[in-house]
């Protein structure tokens, strides 16, 4: 594993080789186990991207939490454990989002709800690389994830950018080569910190 945080946001780090070649087949194979339930996808065609979520369920529309659905699955333990184990979040996730993109899918530029999400926001990409894009109101920066590297959203990177990614086939590094989109799934791992659904009721304008 090696770890980058040379880039030119606050908060911005990525851990290459997150998980080996052999666990991301064993991750895919569990995910793709369980039923896609599509829940929280919210009204913007550009969520319709096949979903899961673990721990709680909330809604993207609304920003509650809906419900209590206990801990994370025993397929994200041995990654739970290395991500506190790096001192990568505060306290253990409480919350599992997984995204299924196809080529050419992406998600809107947004900052994850800061009422109700912690500090640290985890994404970790399977299967396919893709460059995440990060615009606040002063820069805007391309950032590649390679496959099975985890990014991590602190400080300015989580709270003073927005990040998306585009409908692209094809990516390009900040050197101009080109990188193909694959199918990609992604396991973002957060602390929903909010419990009471009022606490929530945000301005619909800030995502
Ligand atoms: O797919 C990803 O890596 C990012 C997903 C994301 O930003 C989100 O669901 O809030
Ligand atoms: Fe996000």
């Amino acid at each position: 594993m090696n770890l980058n945080t040379d880039f030119p946001i606050p908060g911005l780090s990525v851990l290459y080789d997150f998980v080996s070649p052999e666990e991301e087949e064993y991750l895919v194979e569990a995910v793709n186990r369980e039923e896609w339930s599509g829940l929280g996808i919210g009204p913007n065609p550009e969520l319709k991207r096949r979903t899961q979520q673990y721990g709680h369920l909330f809604s993207y529309r609304y920003r509650e939490v809906l419900e209590e659905y206990g801990p994370l699955p025993p397929f994200v333990s041995r990654l739970v454990t290395r991500i506190m184990e790096f001192g990568l979040m505060p306290v253990a996730p409480n919350h599992l989002l997984v995204n299924e993109y196809n080529a050419g899918q992406g998600i809107m530029p947004h900052v994850d709800a800061p009422a109700l999400f912690g500090p640290s926001i985890l994404s970790l990409s399977l299967l396919s690389p893709c460059v995440m894009k990060f615009e606040s109101k002063q820069d805007s920066h391309n950032i590649l994830l390679p496959r099975r590297s985890m990014v991590v959203l602190q400080q300015s990177a989580r709270y003073d950018y927005k990040h998306g990614i585009s409908k692209e086939l094809v990516d390009y590094t900040a050197e101009g080569d080109p990188v193909p989109r694959d199918k990609r799934i992604s396991l973002t791992f957060r602390e929903i910190i909010a419990w009471s659904t009022k606490a929530c009721h945000l301005n619909p304008k800030d995502k």
